[in-house]
């Protein structure tokens, strides 16, 4: 059994994927892209972010001190993208990004390994920040409440799931050293986690309409490139290189939360679906990427492990995590049926990252990794 400790991966026992409270703005130096970020909503509902971002003077990035600073420069200058890019809706796109942003931005990439596009990793991961147990949001997207909303549920997800670090790392030290007990309580409290995290995505219903997700949220998390993309060709970036570039669009797909649970519960998927999911992967932050590959690498799985100790307690431990899992797999997909289907009033809707790589049986593809997540059942 590989010896997998969280904290190598940075990853919180406390906080899981999210970034410790940071500052909310970036020194003085920087101040049009603190500015430009925060007042984004309001400048693209007047139609006056395009020009504004023309007139903002090109930043050294390189005076950004520390990763956390770099990760707060991602997360201003991707916003900055999105609201350039589609503030006059999906058939308003340009396709050329100004040097003033996409430089630093594509510097700051290179850096920290990001994609430069908008992910889950800014819009989520650096831009919620826990707060006496509750998540508050920092930059928002054009939309208002609605738009906050969304933002802050997937917080407390991620949130739900990083309270189960320790029991994660129960299951892993557990099954290193063969000790039944540990595993066996590292799964129950992980099956709580889990519980909690669909309570937590059933809040979405609160403060979200699917109409709003679909014409209010989704367009601003666009990719560009591909036939499905209102910029097929690519988005170039000045100052970078006259190459049109593709990238997928912002999606909760990058969580690495179920990924995670893939990997540790010994759920496989089939070449075709596990392709999109590792596709993914190139859109989380490197040491997450690193952790999920090492969880799917492991040379004896966990769910051998259970299996050889033969140990009644254990196997059900095991399997009502495994049940948990797939009842929230399940919601999800009601999650998606709801604001992603129905809401687009059309049979072919435009989903977030996985109509950028070209499929469009999106529910199946939800349903059939569910099923796999089944079949791991002992
Ligand atoms: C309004 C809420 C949500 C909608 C409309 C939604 C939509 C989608 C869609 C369309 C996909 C397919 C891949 C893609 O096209 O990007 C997907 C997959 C996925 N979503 Fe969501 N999602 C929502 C909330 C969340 C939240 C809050 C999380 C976790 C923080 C999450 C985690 C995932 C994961 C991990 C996948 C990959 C498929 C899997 O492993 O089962 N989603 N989602």
């Amino acid at each position: 059994m590989a010896d997998i400790q969280l904290s190598k991966y940075h990853v919180s026992k406390d906080i899981g994927f999210l970034l410790e409270p940071l500052q909310d703005v970036l020194p003085d130096y920087f101040e049009p892209w603190n500015r430009l970020a925060k007042s984004l909503p309001e400048l693209v509902a007047s139609h006056k972010f395009r020009d504004a971002v023309k007139e903002m003077p090109l930043l050294d990035q390189s005076k950004l001190a520390g990763y956390r600073q770099k990760r707060l420069a991602h997360l201003q200058l991707v916003l900055i993208t999105s609201g350039y890019l589609w503030q006059e809706g999906e058939g308003g796109a340009v396709q050329r990004l100004p040097e003033c942003v996409s430089k630093p931005l594509w510097n700051v990439s290179n850096d920290l390994g990001l994609k430069p596009v908008l992910t889950f990793a800014d819009i989520c991961l650096t831009n919620c920040k826990v707060k006496n147990g509750d998540i508050e949001v920092m930059y928002n997207l054009p939309g208002g409440a609605g738009t906050e909303w969304f933002l802050k549920v997937c917080g407390l997800v991620e949130l739900a799931f990083g309270k189960s670090g320790q029991a994660i790392q129960n299951v892993l030290d557990g099954a290193k050293a063969n000790d039944k007990a540990k595993m066996a309580s590292g799964f129950t409290d992980l099956t709580a986690a889990i519980g909690n995290m669909q309570t937590a995505l059933a809040r979405m219903n609160e403060n979200l309409t699917p109409e709003h997700f679909y014409n209010g949220v989704r367009p601003f998390l666009n990719g560009f490139g591909g036939p499905a993309s209102p910029i097929s060709g690519g988005l170039v970036y000045e100052g970078v290189s006259d190459k049109p570039v593709t990238m997928i669009g912002g999606s909760a797909a990058q969580s690495s939360t179920m990924q995670v649970l893939d990997g540790l519960l010994g759920i496989t998927h089939s070449p075709e679906k596990q392709a999109f999911l590792d596709e993914i992967r190139n859109y989380m932050p490197p040491s997450h990427k690193q952790m999920l590959a090492d969880l799917t690498n492991m040379p004896r799985k966990v769910p051998q492990v259970v299996a050889e100790t033969k140990d009644a307690n254990l196997t059900k431990a095991f399997n009502g995590c495994v049940a948990a899992f797939v009842q929230y797999r399940s919601y999800h997909i009601q999650v998606v049926t709801k604001y992603i289907v129905t809401a687009s009033k059309s049979d072919s809707p435009k989903s977030l990252a996985y109509k950028d790589t070209g499929k469009s049986d999106l529910i199946p593809f939800l349903k059939e990794v569910r099923d796999d997540t089944e079949k791991v059942q002992q």
